[in-house]
This record gives structure tokens, C-alpha cells and sequence, in this order.
């Protein structure tokens, strides 16, 4: 059985909510196997006019669903874990998306016995290509990962991790798009900077990141010998490579993306978890 053939409720239909109901939605689930609760009344109508789906409250989207994803921010969860505890049971299969969060937080809200997995997945969920890790929680068997496993499966890759490496995924996969998303800005800039059309600049930029994406995925070649290939001797882009080094952007990199899972750490402490 799937998460969705025994009912899939999500709880906080922002950004990574309907990104992960847009890709369950382009699969095999049908509207009536999906209800979302959301505070918020706008989103509300954009969620119920463009997906079809029925936006309930808590005790409804329980009652109706084995599966329960909490995707509201870090800072909401414990409210929203208050009015689940009145009402989810062992039957239930609780999946967190919230960054930060450790399943020990989230079992300590809830009635003795609730399996909850955690999970990090990232917005490419709008065209399949999210990367996703999971974690069982102390309660959580492998036919629940397995079902948290389906679920996901349906925007993209997933992979099982132990928990203590959440943060750390968070920080790459989870914030990961935004990374790349401003480096793509970053190298528009430049085209702009040396005269080129803005739409031409994007055009040469995005096609060139997609190309490389794929060779990353599909070749299994090491990046470096990749970015070799490209790197003539006394050629263009070793004198790009230098200025890079010259302002330390691995050293940013690493520094940026450590400060990312510190933050989810944080997070998490915040939570009392
Ligand atoms: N945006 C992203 O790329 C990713 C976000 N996450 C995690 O997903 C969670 C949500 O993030 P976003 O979607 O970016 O935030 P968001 O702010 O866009 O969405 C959260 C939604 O939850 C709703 N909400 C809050 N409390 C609620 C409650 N008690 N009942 C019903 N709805 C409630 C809000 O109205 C809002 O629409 C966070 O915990 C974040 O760490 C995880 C992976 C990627
Ligand atoms: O920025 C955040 O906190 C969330 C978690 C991963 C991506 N977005």
C-alpha cells in the first residue's frame, strides 16, 4: 500500500507543500486522495481552484488519511502538533518535511506509539527532480519508511539517511536550489556586464547549467575531471578559475553551507527537541 492509497493529508500548503501535491498530483494520486490544511485564506482559493483538491481542517484531514505531511515552517510546528495530538493514532504515519526538526520532538508531542519520519526534500518536486532524504524516527518500522519512500519517490530521488545527517542534507539538497539559483543570477550579471542581452545571457546560462547537470548525473564522472575537460592550458577558463580562487568562492561555499546546517541544528534546539 501507498501513503496515498491510504489517504495523504499535508499540513501547510506553501511553497514546498504544493510543490510536493503538484508532483503527487501529476502521478498517480487524484484530487480526492489528497486533502491540505492551510491557515491562510488566499492560498486557500489557489490551492482548492488550481489543484482540486479539498482543503480541511486538522481533525478531517486525520480522520481521512493514514499519512499525515507537516509542512509548516519550524516556528509553527508545535501548535500544529498540539491540535494532532487530540487526534492522530498509532495507525498513523507521520512524514515531517520541517527543516530542523528531530523526530524525538515530534514523538514527545504526540500520543505514545505515533511513527514519524523525517524527511528533506527540495523544490525541483515541481518537475520531478526533487532529492529527498528520509529518516525513521525511534517508533517508525521499515514498512513506514517504505511508505514515506513511495511517496516521495513520486517528485523524484530518494535516499535513506540516519537522522544525525539531516542538518547537514538540509543544508545541500534542502537549500540547495537557491544556491544554484544564485549563481545563475550571479553569471547573468556578468553577461549583462560585458553586453550581452539579458535574455541571452539567461538562455546561455540555464541550457549550459541544465547540460551540466545532466553530465554530472549521467556520466558518474568525478566533477573535477569534468570541469578539466573544459579547462584548456593558457585558455579561457583557468583565468576564470583563478579570480574564483582569488576570491575564495570554495572556501564561501563551505562556509555558507556549514552556516546553513548550523541554522537547522538551531532550528531544532529552538523546537526543545
Ligand atoms: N521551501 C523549501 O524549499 C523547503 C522547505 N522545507 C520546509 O518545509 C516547511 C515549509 O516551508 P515553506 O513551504 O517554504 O513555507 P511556507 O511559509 O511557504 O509554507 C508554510 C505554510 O504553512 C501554513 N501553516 C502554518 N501553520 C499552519 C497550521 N497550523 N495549519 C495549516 N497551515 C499552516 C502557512 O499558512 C503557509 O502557507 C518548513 O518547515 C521548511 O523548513 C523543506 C524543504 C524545502
Ligand atoms: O530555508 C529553509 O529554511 C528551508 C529548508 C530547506 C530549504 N528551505
Amino acid at each position: 500500500m501507498t501513503g496515498i492509497q491510504g489517504g495523504l493529508a499535508i499540513i501547510g500548503g506553501g511553497k514546498i507543500g504544493e510543490a510536493l501535491l503538484s508532483g503527487l498530483l501529476r502521478g498517480h494520486a487524484k484530487p480526492q486522495d489528497i486533502v491540505v490544511v492551510e491557515k491562510y485564506p488566499e492560498r486557500v482559493t489557489y490551492l482548492t481552484t488550481r489543484y482540486g483538491v479539498r482543503v480541511v481542517d486538522v481533525d478531517e484531514a486525520v480522520r481521512s488519511s493514514r499519512t499525515v505531511l507537516i509542512a509548516v515552517k519550524p516556528q509553527d510546528i508545535d501548535p500544529l502538533l498540539d491540535e494532532l495530538a487530540g487526534s492522530v493514532t498509532t495507525e498513523h504515519l507521520i512524514v515531517s518535511i520541517a527543516a530542523g526538526i528531530p523526530t524525538s520532538h515530534i514523538e514527545a508531542a504526540l500520543p505514545a506509539g505515533v511513527p514519524v519520519v523525517r524527511c528533506m526534500s527540495n523544490t525541483p518536486a515541481v518537475v520531478d527532480e526533487a532529492m529527498t532524504a528520509i529518516s525513521a524516527g525511534s517508533l517508525a518500522t521499515d514498512e513506514h519508511l517504505g511508505l514515506a519512500d513511495t511517496l516521495l519517490s513520486a517528485v523524484g530521488r530518494v535516499v535513506r539517511v540516519p537522522e544525525s545527517q539531516l542538518d547537514a542534507v538540509t543544508a545541500l539538497s534542502g537549500s540547495g536550489p537557491a544556491y544554484f539559483f544564485f549563481l545563475v543570477e550571479a553569471m547573468i550579471d556578468a553577461g549583462i556586464l560585458l553586453g550581452l542581452p539579458r535574455a541571452l545571457a539567461a538562455e546561455l546560462i540555464v541550457q549550459t547549467l541544465f547540460g551540466s547537470a545532466v553530465m554530472l548525473r549521467d556520466s558518474g564522472e568525478h566533477p573535477v575531471r569534468l570541469r578539466e575537460a573544459v579547462t584548456s592550458p593558457g585558455g579561457t577558463t583557468i583565468s576564470a578559475i583563478r579570480e574564483l580562487e582569488n576570491h575564495g568562492v570554495r572556501a564561501a561555499f563551505l562556509a555558507a553551507i556549514e552556516a546553513a546546517s548550523n541554522r537547522s541544528a538551531e532550528l531544532g534546539r529552538a523546537s526543545g527537541g
